[in-house]
């Protein structure tokens, strides 16, 4: 299939034009392998509005290629992978970008904030590459940074920042442009068990209130058993428990 740059040619297939109901993300029979070792295997699940589903499994068996392969950032070898009814498949780069910028959110272990900009710029960046005024970034956020109790640190370095603040900076960036899916790799992994708890109330909260699906990657039985649905991976192949 020719590679389609536009996403003005899916439109039609928009989250925004479409059923409310259809899937926020649809994986259908991905596989990839490196080299001849396979890594994901005929992957297939979708995801709903508000959804929030734990993705479990061992080391290695291939929960963050699953994720960049749903974040844009890496492709399946072959199979669909549908996000807000665009098909990544079909997208060029540019494509690919633009699905990223305007309907996913990402909260990471290591919160890849941008070191030299302040928290209030971090959660600015993703307005910043839309076509939004800046009277408009600004109250969103100034919206954000209360939301998620970070007003006073606005000015503040990451440097200056714990891992748990960094990372109520990051769940604010991720969620800034409203996006439609949200993903998370470990977003708990770098923090002590009571800050990480707090940070999963506040993803909890968060997607509640936005609206948005939860693909929360993690190691943790306890934070997967706060989901909905549990897909654990083995080998490359997904189960539902
Ligand atoms: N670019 C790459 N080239 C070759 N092999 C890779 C590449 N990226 C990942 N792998 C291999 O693919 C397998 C799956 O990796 P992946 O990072 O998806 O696993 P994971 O389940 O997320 O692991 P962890 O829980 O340790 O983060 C691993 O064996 C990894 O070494």
């Amino acid at each position: 299939m020719p590679a389609d740059p536009t996403l003005a040619a899916q439109s039609r297939s928009s989250l925004h034009e479409q059923d409310v109901t259809a899937p926020v993300l649809a994986v259908s029979k991905a596989s990839k392998s490196y080299g001849d070792r396979p890594i994901l295997r005929d992957v297939t699940f979708t995801m709903r509005a508000g959804e929030r589903v734990a993705l479990l499994g061992p080391s290695g068996s291939g929960k963050t290629t699953l994720l960049n392969c749903i974040g844009g950032v890496d492709r399946p070898d072959s199979g669909e992978v549908l996000v807000a009814g665009c098909r990544l498949h079909a997208l060029d780069t540019n494509g690919l970008a633009e699905v990223r910028r305007k309907h996913l959110g990402m909260v990471f272990q290591f919160f890849h904030l941008l070191p030299t900009l302040t928290a209030a710029e971090n959660v600015e960046l993703p307005l910043q590459l839309l076509d939004i005024s800046t009277r408009e970034r600004e109250d969103r956020v100034e919206l954000l940074l209360d939301r998620v109790g970070l007003t006073q640190r606005a000015k503040a370095l990451p440097s200056e920042l714990s891992g748990g603040e960094m990372q109520r900076v990051a769940i604010a960036r991720a969620i800034v442009h409203k996006p439609a899916l949200l993903l998370a790799d470990e977003p708990t992994g770098n923090l002590d068990s009571q800050t990480g708890v707090a940070i999963l109330n506040l993803l909890e909260e968060v997607v509640r209130e936005t609206g948005a699906a939860l693909l929360m990657v993690t190691h943790s039985e306890e934070a997967a058993a706060r989901c909905q649905r549990i897909l654990r991976m083995k080998d490359g192949t997904l189960t539902e428990s």
